[in-house]
This record gives C-alpha cells, sequence and structure tokens, in this order.
C-alpha cells in the first residue's frame, strides 16, 4: 500500500555538477521501475536521495502520502542493495543474513524459515559458515541480494546488484528476481546500465542523461516508440540506423533513394530518419515500397543473425552505410543488394532538438 512518489527531485553539488535535475515520477507498491543510463547520468544520487543517504537540493520523496524527504535512512523500512556489497565481515553469511531480522525481534521460526527460503532462491547453501572474505565477489553479491530479501521492506532498492556476477549466473538471478518482486507487493527501484536488465525485469524504466528523464515508459514502448535520438540511440542492440537526411519535396533523400515522409505540418530542410537493424528487410516481392540498393562491407556474426553493414548507393554524396540484421543461411560478403525499410518501422527525429517527429 505504498506508493513511492519523487516530485521535482534535484540535486545540486557546485554550480557545474548537478546529477539530478527535477526528476519527478511515481512507483506503485506493484511496479518495478529501472533508472537507465549511462555512466554518470545521476541514477546512484537519485536511489541515494531515496534512501536517505543524500539529502535532496530541492524536491520531495513521498512514501504512501507521507512526506519522507528529511527522514533519517534508519527511520525508513527501505531494503537496499548496493554494488558493494556492505556485508558485515566479521559475521558468516547465515549471520548476515539473518542479523538485521534478530534486531527486529522476528520469531526464531520465521527467521530460519525466511533465511532457508532465499539460500535455497541464490543458491548460498554450501556458503553459509563462512565469512565474507572467504568469498568470491559474485558470491558476496548474492549475499547481499540475499540480505535485502529477507526483510520484508516498504521499498526495494537496487544499485546494480548484478554487475559482478558471470553471465549464466547474471541470467539465473535476474530471473529469479523478476519472479521474487512480481510477489512483493513493494516499490523497486533497480539502478542499471544494462539494458537487457532494464527490459526484462522492469514494468517502467526511466531512461536519464545528464540528470533529466529523457522518457519514462514501460519497456516495450521504450524500444517501438523512442521520445527522442538519445533513447533511441541508447536503448536496443545492435543500435538503431539514425541517419541525418537532406529532404527535397515530401521525401528524403537517402543516397539516390527517396523516402517518403510522414505527414508533418512543415519540411525541414534536413531530417534524422531511423530504423532498427531487425526492421530493414530483404526485398520480397514487386510490390516492395521503400526499396534501397547498396553493396555489403561488413558481415559480423552474431549466431543467430549477421550483422551486415550496407553502403548505399549514391552517385554525389559519400555512401551513407546501413546496417541490417540478415539470416546465416547464405554469404552476404560484398554482395549488391536491394532492401526495403517498412514506413511502420521508421522513426523520424527533428535535427536540432532531436525529438521524435512521427
Ligand atoms: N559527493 C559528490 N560530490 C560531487 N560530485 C558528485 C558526488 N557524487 C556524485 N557526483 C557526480 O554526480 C554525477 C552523477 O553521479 P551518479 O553516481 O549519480 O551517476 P550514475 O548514473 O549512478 O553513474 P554510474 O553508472 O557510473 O554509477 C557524476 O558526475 C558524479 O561525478
Amino acid at each position: 500500500m505504498s506508493k513511492l512518489e519523487l516530485r521535482n527531485l534535484n540535486k545540486t553539488y557546485t554550480s557545474k555538477i548537478i546529477p539530478v535535475k527535477d526528476v519527478s515520477l511515481m512507483v506503485d507498491d506493484n511496479e518495478f521501475l529501472t533508472l537507465l543510463g549511462p555512466s554518470g547520468c545521476g541514477k546512484s544520487t537519485t536511489l541515494r536521495m531515496i534512501a536517505g543517504l543524500e539529502e535532496p537540493t530541492r524536491g520531495k520523496v513521498i512514501l504512501g502520502g507521507e512526506d519522507i524527504t528529511f527522514k533519517r535512512p534508519g527511520d525508513r523500512n527501505m531494503a537496499m542493495v548496493f554494488q558493494s556489497y556492505a556485508l558485515y565481515p566479521h559475521m558468516t553469511v547465515h549471520e548476515n543474513l539473518s542479523s538485521g531480522l534478530k534486531l527486529k525481534k522476528v520469531p526464531r521460526a520465521e527467521i530460519q524459515q525466511r533465511v532457508a527460503n532465499v539460500v535455497e532462491l541464490l543458491g548460498l547453501k554450501e556458503l553459509l559458515h563462512r565469512k565474507p572474505g572467504q568469498l568470491s565477489g559474485g558470491q558476496r553479491q548474492r549475499v547481499a541480494v540475499g540480505r535485502a530479501l529477507v526483510r520484508r521492506a516498504e521499498v526495494y532498492l537496487l544499485d546494480e546488484p548484478l554487475s559482478n556476477l558471470d553471465a549464466l549466473l547474471r541470467e539465473r538471478v535476474r530471473a529469479d528476481l523478476k519472479q521474487i518482486f512480481a510477489r512483493e507487493k513493494a516499490p523497486v527501484v533497480y539502478v542499471t546500465h544494462d539494458q537487457t536488465e532494464a527490459m526484462t525485469l522492469s514494468s517502467k524504466v526511466a531512461i536519464l542523461n545528464n540528470g533529466y528523464i529523457q522518457q519514462l515508459d514501460p519497456p516495450e514502448r521504450i524500444y517501438n516508440h523512442p521520445a527522442n535520438l538519445f533513447v533511441a540511440g541508447f536503448v536496443g542492440s545492435p543500435q538503431m540506423n539514425l541517419l541525418n537526411l537532406p529532404c527535397k519535396g515530401r521525401s528524403a533523400m537517402l543516397g539516390d533513394f527517396q523516402i517518403q515522409l510522414p505527414d508533418i505540418p512543415t519540411v525541414p530542410s534536413e531530417i534524422v530518419l531511423g530504423i532498427r537493424p531487425e526492421n530493414v528487410r530483404l526485398v520480397t516481392s514487386d510490390d516492395d515500397k521503400q526499396i534501397i540498393q547498396g553493396k555489403v562491407f561488413l558481415v559480423e556474426n552474431l549466431g543467430m543473425h549477421n550483422l551486415v553493414s550496407i553502403h548505399v548507393k549514391s552517385s554525389h554524396s559519400p555512401a551513407l552505410t546501413i546496417r541490417a540484421l540478415l539470416p546465416t543461411d547464405q554469404s552476404w560478403d560484398s554482395k549488391e543488394i536491394k532492401l526495403v525499410l517498412p514506413p511502420q518501422n521508421i522513426h523520424w527525429f527533428d535535427v536540432e532538438s532531436g525529438d521524435i517527429l512521427r
């Protein structure tokens, strides 16, 4: 029943360092919000202000209707997992997991039950009697996640909790986290710069850049309807093709080819065309429109697909490059190919502001 709300949150260190600018958002008790963005964009500072470890310069943190902006961290019932594990070095794993509950005078049987659940979930059984100094980085990180999970907190805050796990374990713990938090009735705020984590775990993603929220939406919407050039370029791997093109009449010129512009009030002299590599496809029928031709100059095998880089045919300007995900069942090296850019998959952006036009 505790909705978390940030109202116009700001943090200023000096006139030059303003890591968080006017961040407003809401996380319901059944929501998993991820703060995603490049290094230094203000993710951790935002999380630390929610936890009370940092005072906002301006703005409010509201939990369940109560203003908790200046409440001490210990008085907020929040569980936090840091990138740097923050485990008690003199305690065993078992003691690290149970000490918080003992302090809160939770009955012994319940402590045993809750600890047993996380131990099972995170595969910690073999490590219970070791101290943090005797664990690998990944194992310590799992214990830190476990310590947050044994508590029944009002809010869960996680700062890059999977960053030290190897790829396989990260995938497993990621799937576990998703299931665990689907059952918890508490807002979760998760910080990462790993877009796969953000896309798979979250019900909502806030993309941050330079302290500002660029877009706040469910992951599918972020991926399929990026609000601006920053989001379009940041989310998606391989990256979206983003091409600056001159406009002529109601078309944009992609090398020798005309791509019809969408219905926009005024046609600019230049525009940015965005299309994801998986949406660029081979010509399959005579009815195909928006066809471009070019020559392959690079093929990268990604396993399931080839990422093929193509120089688009152009008689005057230097060749533009477009990348397409194509099947692996044939050789694309140095091939002349014809491709289709389906109009429904094209995103158009304003050159100056970077905002989406259509
Ligand atoms: N105590 C501080 N004093 C001055 N500047 C700080 C302080 N803490 C953070 N910063 C600056 O604020 C900006 C945002 O930092 P923050 O840690 O929130 O970024 P982040 O998005 O979490 O980055 P990362 O992904 O690298 O952890 C950075 O430019 C950082 O150098």
